[in-house]
């Protein structure tokens, strides 16, 4: 129930703003269902009029006054209804997909404008896969449910009321008739549809598990192949596929049968109906067989219609139940938090002064500390660089100084100003970071340096790549500056990725850089030119780097050595070195080994 509040809610979010299309479908399907409901009286009645014709016809004597105008006027009344129901089904169905198309384009909008308001902890916290299932078969899921459930739900509804109406305006005897199997379609139809949710869920459920599998494997498929385990990996594969296969044959049988079984009982009435009516009629007298006729022809139909709603709204119950579960896990994301941005922040213009860790204490979760009391100072201008071992908590450190996450204790100072008070889209247009694991987007390599920095001229661009070190590669490339940057024609490296963005920090010419050194897995002459291009970058800024080769901080103004979230040591790498700690230990060990 709270399922399906919640759905209502949701779908009337899009709906209303499309009141006027959804008052013109309300008006059109009433129009329709009274233009479906009024033909079959008009058919029956024309069928009368044909008998009681004849019936004149082979016995003049009879008193029964009957003329072929009337069948005919009767005749073309059942066709003018019949168009009529035509025009308006035909009119609500375009009305009923432009407003599908476009709801389902603003919850698309919404959904993506949602995404890049979030905080960087929901990412962190979801696999890439569940996040796009959200804009692909959850929407679709939605998108069908429009197309073919929803509105139907409520043209099928308005036509049970419409056809009960009528036939009870008709015939009470012959309407009590036609609805007696009800309970009997109902009680069966809900009986499969708990079943069928059953093994739908599973089947879904089961989808889920071979899509998270697939997922890993591909992600996985360098390793995969390292380790010769591609027939281990196709083994679980096929068993992940092998259960997927079973739990969709039970689902979809038991879905399949309610189609069937609904049009069987709907058929088993339609000759409960006609025998009912042919005993009356036999019974009457010849002008009442007459009307007799003609009201079963009417019944024969309006029972037809009378099941139809209830086939239809049955068989797309398996939909609507897909759409429900689509739209909860929209809203699941809709109700995320967004990134905090103080009211009124105090807007950042770059470090004045010096940046301050002020007794740090941070946790991603609430049961476990990484950080535990940080203590760091760095005045403007200053290059500072963070070591330790892994897991000791530097890159959370850099979270922290961006804000993509809020401290638990102390606080994050900038000039003595809490980041926190600080307009947030002024703090990242100061801030500068370039990640070890360097992104580089759809487009040319022009478009990926001036990502930051749309509107910067081609000799600002130039500039950059040059501060960067890769200007001399790009114009190797056939295309230079013009060369699209995709998947198929990736002809970057590892290296040369991060070069590129090192040139797109240096054109949006941030005042603070965080940078995540990428040397370790690149050749010398690569790793000595990102050397160049960060010290480039680093000069005459205050800088954040974390190392994780130590030759390449030696210069650094401080140090800061982590350990298990806890500040160590601190100082100039002569100072470390003297003090014979866990940092000269670190750099003598490395030492060895380069
Ligand atoms: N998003 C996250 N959610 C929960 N825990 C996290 C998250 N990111 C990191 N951690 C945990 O925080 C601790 C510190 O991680 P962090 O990435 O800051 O270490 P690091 O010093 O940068 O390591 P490395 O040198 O390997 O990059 C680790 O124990 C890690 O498991």
């Amino acid at each position: 129930m709270k399922n399906i509040t919640e759905s209502v809610r949701f779908f009337a979010h899009y709906f209303k703003r499309y009141w006027v299309a959804m008052i013109a479908i309300v008006v059109f399907t009433i129009f329709a269902t009274w233009a479906q409901v009024k033909a079959p009286v008009y058919m029956g009645r024309s069928i009368t009029e044909l008998s009681k014709y004849l019936m004149m016809k082979l016995n003049p004597m009879t008193a029964s006054q009957a003329s072929l105008a009337d069948f005919h006027h009767a005749l073309w009344t059942f066709a003018i209804f019949v168009l009529l129901m035509l025009v308006g089904l035909f009119i609500n169905a375009m009305i009923q997909s432009i407003v599908a198309s476009n709801s389902v384009n603003q919850m698309r909008k919404g959904l993506f404008g949602k995404m890049q308001r979030m905080t960087v902890r929901y990412f962190d916290s979801h696999q890439d896969g569940e996040v796009l299932s959200r804009f692909t078969s959850d929407l679709d899921n939605i998108f069908n449910a429009m197309n073919q459930a929803i509105f139907q739900l409520f043209s099928q509804v308005a036509m049970l009321v419409g056809v009960v109406w009528m036939m009870f305006n008709e015939s009470p005897k012959m309407a009590w008739v036609t609805i007696a199997s009800t309970p009997v379609a109902v009680i069966l139809a809900a009986l499969i549809i708990v079943q069928a949710k059953k093994f739908v869920d599973a089947q879904q459920a089961e989808v889920g598990h071979l899509n998270g599998y697939i997922n890993e494997q591909i992600n996985g498929e360098k390793v995969i192949i390292t380790n010769g385990l591609q027939e281990e990996s196709i083994k679980g594969f096929v068993a992940h596929n092998d259960k997927v296969c079973r739990a969709s044959t039970l689902g979809q049988t038991w879905s399949g049968v309610l189609f069937p079984l609904m049009q069987g009982m709907g058929l088993f009435n339609l000759a409960i109906v006609i025998f009912y009516g042919a005993t009356q009629a036999l019974n009457g007298d010849l002008s009442a067989r007459a009307a007799g006729l003609g009201l079963i022809v009417t019944f024969v139909s309006f029972s037809q219609q009378y099941y139809q709603p209830i086939t239809q709204i049955t068989s797309t119950y398996n939909m609507l139940q897909l759409a429900m579960t689509g739209a909860h896990r929209l809203n699941e994301v809709f109700e995320q938090d967004d990134e905090i941005n103080p009211a009124n922040g105090v807007k950042f213009n770059g470090v004045q002064d010096k940046i301050v860790l002020d007794d740090v204490h941070f946790g991603y979760n609430e049961d476990r500390e990484i950080l535990h009391g940080i203590n760091i100072e760095v005045d403007k201008g200053q290059m500072v660089a963070l070591v330790g071992p892994t897991g000791s908590g530097k890159t959370t450190v850099m979270n922290l100084l961006n804000r993509f996450y809020d401290v638990t204790g102390g606080a994050v100072k900038f000039d003595g100003i809490d980041v926190r008070d600080m307009d947030l889209q002024s703090l990242r247009d100061n801030v500068g970071i370039v990640l070890q694991d360097s992104v580089l987007f759809t487009g040319t390599i022009r478009d990926n340096i001036t990502f930051g920095k749309p509107d910067a001229t081609d000799a600002e661009v130039i500039d950059a790549a040059k501060q960067a070190n890769i200007h001399d590669f790009i114009m190797t490339l056939e295309k230079g500056y013009d060369t699209e940057v995709s998947d198929e024609n990736s002809v970057f490296s590892t290296g040369q990725k991060q070069l590129l963005s090192i040139a797109r920090t240096i054109l949006t010419a941030p005042d603070l850089l965080i940078l995540d050194e990428a040397t370790s897995n690149v050749d010398t002459v690569t790793e000595a030119k990102i050397q160049k291009a960060m010290d480039n970058v680093i000069a005459g800024r205050t800088s954040f780097v974390i190392a994780h080769r130590l030759k390449t901080i030696l210069n650094a103004d401080k140090i800061v050595v982590l350990r298990d979230g806890n500040v160590i040591e601190q100082g100039s790498h002569a100072e470390l070195l003297a003090q014979g700690g866990f940092y000269a230990e670190l750099y003598t060990n490395q030492m060895v080994f380069e």
